[in-house]
């Protein structure tokens, strides 16, 4: 089927400035960018004066099935990343079973194909069962589909472990990405060990929880040559490290959240498990270096870190209830209005960091509107206004923070490969 996107504002991503095109999408591939397209075959949807850029892509979300389908499931999580604007989303490991062998790998990826509401790839596991104590059969893994290796939801303990897992990965050719996280420092910590813990007597996570594995990790990948990269950064001392490890001319890459790059601390109002996220929100001078880094490049991509949980047990207290809040269906208003507007990132930088960059570190396909591409193509109001409300999410998971805010810059139009995914125009 053809389809013409027509009178969009596409953005061009070098220079930054806006040229009205039509898109021709035949058999799911972008045939044709040009100011006037025409096709008597093509159904044509006017999107005159909408941004038009690559589908979105997230390196970081959970959708919790196999084990937790209650909190999401494969396709729940689908339509939320369609709704979101994303089009390419990686799925985190972390469920029951652990993403550990072969056959979960192509369970995962089968179900994924049956939504059909998004490209899902997925990560596999570094350890079996996320234990930390034996290596995954990496090998099998990758045959099975798995496109990088990561033990999300905790660190590895083992230094030894890292390192043979390191060597391992780099010999097929798979990134390690990595949760930081020295559980001897963090254990039984809720929020950032800062302003907002000493004020309601709670245990906090210190930022060297974090640094010390991002160091370790950069010493252990130095001689390996591997690809490493640092899931969700959120400490002043990470960055710092990533930033070195760049100008020394290593391989490693680092996403930031949305809620990293625009809450603190001392923005939580009170203990309420709707802020408790790990790592957690850190303080103001953290988050302004995140924003800094995300700037000059030391940090790479922005990656929600899409976490959902069921409303019951997010009203648990802040030490009981688990870490995450989802972030799919609200990063781009979100990260449009109180970055771009604020002229903090500009628009073309924002949507690289979601888009083409992505696709660069971690070598796919994707995020770049061109001829001859898959036809992942997101169109976006930038004037639309409206107030985050958890109770229209697709997303079975309404754990956010960010509930009431007004922003602007809602996703209106997904195509993945040409099939409409989400759509309200
Ligand atoms: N980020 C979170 O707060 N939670 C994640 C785990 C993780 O990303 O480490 C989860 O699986 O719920
Ligand atoms: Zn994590
Ligand atoms: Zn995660």
């Amino acid at each position: 089927m053809k389809r013409i996107i027509k009178n969009g504002h596409l953005l061009d991503l070098q220079t930054g400035t806006i040229n009205k095109r039509d898109i021709l999408i035949d058999n799911g591939m972008i045939q044709t960018i040009a100011e006037n397209v025409t096709d008597p075959e093509a159904e044509v949807i006017d999107v005159a004066g909408k941004l038009v850029v690559p589908g979105l892509i997230d390196m970081h979300v959970h959708f919790r099935e196999p084990g937790f389908e209650k909190k999401e499931t494969i396709a729940t999580g689908s339509a939320a990343a369609a709704k979101g604007g994303f089009t390419t989303v990686a799925c985190m490991p972390n469920t029951r079973p652990v993403i550990d062998s072969p056959e979960t790998v192509r369970q995962v990826l089968s179900r994924a194909q049956e939504a059909g509401l998004a490209r899902v790839l997925v990560y596999g596991a570094i350890t079996v069962r996320e234990l930390g104590q034996e290596l995954t059969d990496m090998e099998g893994l990758k045959e099975a589909g798995v496109f990088a290796v990561t033990d999300d939801g905790v660190g590895v303990k083992s230094s030894r472990m890292m390192k043979e897992a390191m060597r391992r990965a780099h010999s097929l050719g798979l990134p390690v990405v990595a949760h930081c996280e020295d559980d001897t420092l963090a254990k039984g910590g809720s929020v950032h060990q800062g302003v907002f813990a000493a004020k309601h007597g709670l245990k906090g996570i210190p930022s060297e929880a974090e640094a010390i594995h991002v160091g370790r990790d950069i010493l252990l990948a130095e001689d390996i040559g591997v690809h490493y990269h640092v899931c969700h950064i959120s400490a002043e001392q990470s960055v710092r490290l990533v930033r070195e490890a760049k100008q020394r001319g290593q391989k490693v890459t680092a996403e930031v959240t949305p809620h990293h790059l625009l809450l603190c601390d001392e923005d939580i109002p009170e203990p309420n498990a709707m802020w408790k996220m790990n790592p957690p929100l850190r303080s103001k001078q953290d988050r302004q270096a995140l924003i800094e880094g995300l700037k000059d490049g030391t940090i790479d991509i922005i990656a929600t870190d899409h976490a959902p949980h069921t409303s019951e047990e997010k009203a648990w207290d802040m030490e009981k209830a688990p870490f995450g809040i989802v972030g799919l269906e609200t990063a781009f208003p979100l990260l449009y209005t109180h970055l771009v507007e604020k002229g903090v990132l500009t628009l073309a930088e924002l949507v690289d960091k979601m888009t083409r960059k992505p696709s660069e570190i971690f070598g796919l396909q994707y995020g770049e509107l061109a001829v001859g591409k898959p036809a992942d193509v997101t169109v976006i109001d930038l004037e639309a206004e409206r107030e985050i409300d958890p109770t229209t999410f697709k997303s079975l998971g309404r754990n956010t923070p960010f509930a009431g805010w007004k922003v602007k810059g809602w996703p209106v139009l997904t195509l993945l490969e040409g099939e409409i995914t989400w759509r309200e125009i």
